[in-house]
């Protein structure tokens, strides 16, 4: 999260609220320029030149039809910074891996392409009977190709241009580099995760996207349009959700999204529509004729979220809406951005809160330090190491199985010491199909198994394969 970013925009009722929360306004129809109220980055970006498809100009299901908004005055405050929600839990990985017999099973021929593992974080057995799964000379099942782990080239996933497209992306405040060089895309009609460790520059990305922070080199094109040219068309096309703003407490829930709407300068009845369908949608309908000042944490974010649609945008950028959200709540907001990502809407979502992202993303872009440290679809995600975890309903089967698969430095927990009362074993796999096989193949040596699944979601352990969960112990 961002701790001051400077301008608060102070709304006709002077109620305080941040720079990053103004409603963004629709570009000139009749007027040329919008400097009085959108002023151009200070600094023009400089960088390396745009990968494939990022036109200068928008293709036209992304511009704007609406005239501009009226200007909100702008004086500045402080911003305070919130809490962020808790990290995930660490997994150790010192487990041994699965060795299935030798001619067992032939590899499967349509597996996908697989990512790289990173070394030293599936070892081998304890006791080194066991090879790991990365060293064997003739693996019985596939092994992980030596692919870099690198970022997403922009225009691979897809002929269609994404709709997302940073290259070279560079932010500094003072001696802090906020963001380092950062490329990735995202594209439309999908849900793109962003994670990474407190201060590794989402919030700061983010701001850059929105056209609300210049970045100090590299380009971006939201839509095909350059936020540092075109900053309202950026504005216009994005709906945008800031990790805390102001909620404009001396009006209702109703009346925010009416000065919202006609900020965009929405026909009347078409804002109503919009308004009564978002009310029910974000379950706010009983919350309308309240003040916002009452609203709870949750709330609140329900009502920003609503803010953000109101416009129906073709790029959602979201800054941590799941957090302060209750359980129901969560679930909304999965089923809201999935229904805009199916509508065509590119979604872009950072959180803290990974099996959640796991449910509602399409692929995830993890940051470190200001620089993209991996991306992939959630997908792919399939095709890595993870821990798993053997249920059995006696220790003595499971081990017997287990030894006739030839697996050994499996260590298998009595039920008398586990919390669920089976028999236990974790083990260190290389991807899901392996998974498959294993269960399969322990099934058919009578393993007695009632439960078989990985101890963590693909999305936290690509998490925790990075530095920075190295860092922060979570291994
Ligand atoms: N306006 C600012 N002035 C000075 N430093 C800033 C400013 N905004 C961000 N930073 C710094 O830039 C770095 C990245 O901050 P940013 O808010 O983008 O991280 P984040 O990944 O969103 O963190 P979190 O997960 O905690 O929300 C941090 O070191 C932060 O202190």
């Amino acid at each position: 999260m961002v701790r001051s970013r400077g301008d608060i925009a102070t709304t006709p009722h002077h109620q305080p609220v941040r720079d990053t929360d103004r409603p963004h306004r629709l570009p000139q129809r009749r007027r040329r320029t919008t400097t009085a109220h959108h002023p151009p980055p200070a600094r023009q970006p400089t960088g390396p030149p745009l990968p494939p498809g990022a036109s200068a100009g928008p293709p036209s299901r992304f511009l704007p039809s609406s005239s501009p908004a009226r200007a909100l005055r702008i004086r500045r405050i402080p911003v305070t910074a919130v809490s962020p929600p808790a990290w995930i839990e660490g997994v150790s990985t010192s487990l041994p891996s699965f060795e299935p017999p030798t001619g067992d099973s032939p590899p499967p021929t349509d597996d996908p392409v697989r990512q790289p593992p990173v070394s030293g974080t599936i070892p081998s057995g304890p006791d080194g009977a066991v090879p790991s799964a990365h060293d064997r000379s003739r693996p019985p099942y596939p092994q992980h190709p030596a692919a870099p782990r690198s970022p997403q080239q922009p225009g691979d996933a897809s002929a269609i241009p994404p709709a997302i497209i940073a290259a070279g992306v560079s932010r500094s405040f003072g001696a802090v580099h906020a963001v380092r060089g950062l490329s990735f895309t995202a594209q439309a009609g999908s849900v793109t995760a962003l994670v990474g460790p407190n201060g590794c520059g989402k919030s700061t990305l983010m701001l850059m996207l929105a056209a609300l922070l210049a970045p100090d080199a590299g380009h971006i094109r939201i839509g095909g349009v350059d936020p540092a040219q075109n900053p309202t068309a950026v504005k216009a096309m994005v709906g945008w959700m800031p990790d805390q703003f102001g909620a404009w407490d001396s009006l209702r829930v109703r009346e925010v999204l009416e000065v919202i709407g006609s900020s965009y300068f929405l026909p009347r009845e078409v804002a109503r529509g919009r308004i009564e369908r978002l009310l029910d949608e974000l379950d706010l309908r009983s919350l309308a004729e309240q003040r916002a000042h009452v609203l709870s944490r949750g709330q609140k974010q329900r009502l920003g979220l609503a803010r953000a649609l109101i416009h129906e945008p073709r790029v959602l950028i979201l800054d941590e809406p799941a957090s302060g959200l209750d359980p129901a709540a969560r679930r909304r907001l999965r089923d809201v951005l999935r229904s805009r990502a199916e509508a065509g809407v590119c979604v872009l979502i950072s959180s803290h809160i990974l099996s959640e992202l796991e449910e509602m993303a399409d692929s995830v872009v993890l940051m470190d330090r200001g620089e993209v440290v991996d991306s992939s679809s959630l997908r792919d995600l399939a095709h890595r190491p993870r821990t798993w975890r053997i249920e059995g309903l006696s220790a003595g089967a499971l081990r017997a199985a287990l030894t006739a698969l030839n697996v050994h430095g499996t260590e298998v927990r009595e039920g008398e010491r586990t919390t669920s009362g089976h028999a236990e074993a974790l083990m260190a796999l290389p991807d899901e199909a392996t998974a498959a096989r294993l269960l399969r193949d322990l099934v058919a040596q009578d393993a007695q198994v009632v439960g078989f699944s990985p101890t963590t979601g693909r999305l936290e352990a690509a998490y925790l394969r990075t530095d920075a969960a190295r860092r922060e112990g979570s291994l």
